[in-house]
């Protein structure tokens, strides 16, 4: 909580109306409402490109007791468009933090509301489904604020990933030193999984979302790799087209999350919106390879659909969802690509899943 706070209103499409105290920016927001499970690793989800449209609701009671750090971040700005909270701490404890959250907050113009009872509204959104929502500090008037919150597109058919994409091209790694070359589609990757690829021996070139393929060949790469990122995969047809040249190529190629879609949208399989997401760090997912469980980190709103992944003949289930059955993971059998719905960089955990860039990285040598 902070000294001086402001009234704010919280609005959702479907009517519901919570009042609470304005944090961060003062003003005005609005985009998809999202709640996510974790109870810790606030940074890395505010910075997490995929965030991107989106208002977080944070589950865990208290956010911001442990500040904020210039390098615990997934990439070089906050993306989510708002943050809904039950206490939003502005005294933090951790010695090592650059600032509070408020402040963090604030230099990042991200309007906010706290003293909301999430309990109750993440078990609404749970029960009701994705919908768009509007916070505002500055327009209390419901009916204005509902005028206002009709002007925001459904996330069903929004492409984000361009917003979010790298401008230019950029590497990681070191390249005399590397084992391998990687590309990289950025639709809005995140930094530490990059870092997880580097950390196994590679070096990566990130490509902006529209590169053609001839552009990615000139960089002669050993591998390919196809990022997660914010928005509808289905609205993404450059994207789609991208990744069905790649397969041409039949190096090996690697998606994470919006990469995973595209994945199997570049293989005639479908996407769809799911009810209400999965964005949390404790999903519990099944490898069908192995049998082993793992304890996962999500966020997605989309997923792949199960009717038409089991059409594909050239595609097998690798993962699933034990919660929900979802579909967790793909492989091609006729080429030496595969992909996962989670993240398996989670930052700040569970590591459960990291295997799967020693997976790719290992497949990549052996096809060099
Ligand atoms: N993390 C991601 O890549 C998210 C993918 C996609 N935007 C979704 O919501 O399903």
């Amino acid at each position: 909580m902070s000294t001086s706070q402001k009234p704010a209103v919280l609005l959702l499409a479907d009517g519901t109306v919570h009042i609470g105290k304005a944090f961060g920016k003062i003003g005005t927001t609005a985009g998809e409402i999202c709640f996510n499970t974790g109870m810790t690793g606030y940074q890395e989800v505010f910075t997490d490109p995929s965030y991107y449209g989106q208002i977080i609701i944070m589950n865990n009671v208290h956010v911001g007791n442990y500040g904020t750090k210039e390098t615990d971040v997934e990439s070089n700005s906050v993306k989510i468009r708002g943050l809904i909270a039950r206490n939003l701490e502005e005294q933090y404890s951790r010695k090592q933090a650059d600032a509070s959250l408020e402040k963090y907050l604030q230099d990042n113009n991200i309007v906010c509301i706290e003293e909301i009872d999430t309990r109750a509204l993440v078990t609404h959104v749970r029960e009701a489904g994705a919908m768009n929502c509007i916070i505002s500090s500055e327009i209390l008037d419901v009916e204005e604020l509902k005028k206002e919150l009709a002007k925001i597109p459904s996330m069903d058919g929004l492409e984000l990933a361009s917003y979010v994409s790298t401008e230019k091209p950029y590497t990681m790694g070191d390249e005399a030193t590397a084992a391998v070359k990687v590309a990289v589609m950025d639709y809005g990757t995140k930094r530490n999984i990059l870092q997880c690829m580097v950390d196994r021996g590679a070096f990566v070139k990130v490509f902006p979302a529209k590169t053609t393929i001839s552009e990615l060949k000139q960089f002669n790469p050993d591998g390919y790799f196809i990022s997660n990122g914010p928005g509808d995969p289905a609205a993404m047809d450059y994207a789609v087209a991208t990744v069905k040249e790649i397969l041409k190529e039949s190096k090996p190629t690697f998606g994470i999350c919006l990469g995973h879609q595209l994945l199997a949208l570049a293989n005639d399989i479908d996407t769809f919106k799911l009810h209400h997401g999965h964005r949390g760090l404790n999903h519990p997912v099944k490898n069908l390879v192995t049998g082993k469980c793992e304890i996962t980190t999500q966020n997605h709103g989309f997923g792949v659909d199960p009717e038409s992944v089991k059409k594909a003949k050239n595609v097998e289930i690798t993962h699933v969802n034990l919660n929900d059955d979802s579909i967790e993971g793909i492989r091609l059998k006729d080429k030496p690509a595969f992909s996962v719905q989670y993240h398996p960089e989670a930052t700040p955990g569970p590591h459960d899943s990291r295997y799967l860039f020693d997976d790719f990285i290992n497949l990549v040598k052996e096809h060099k």
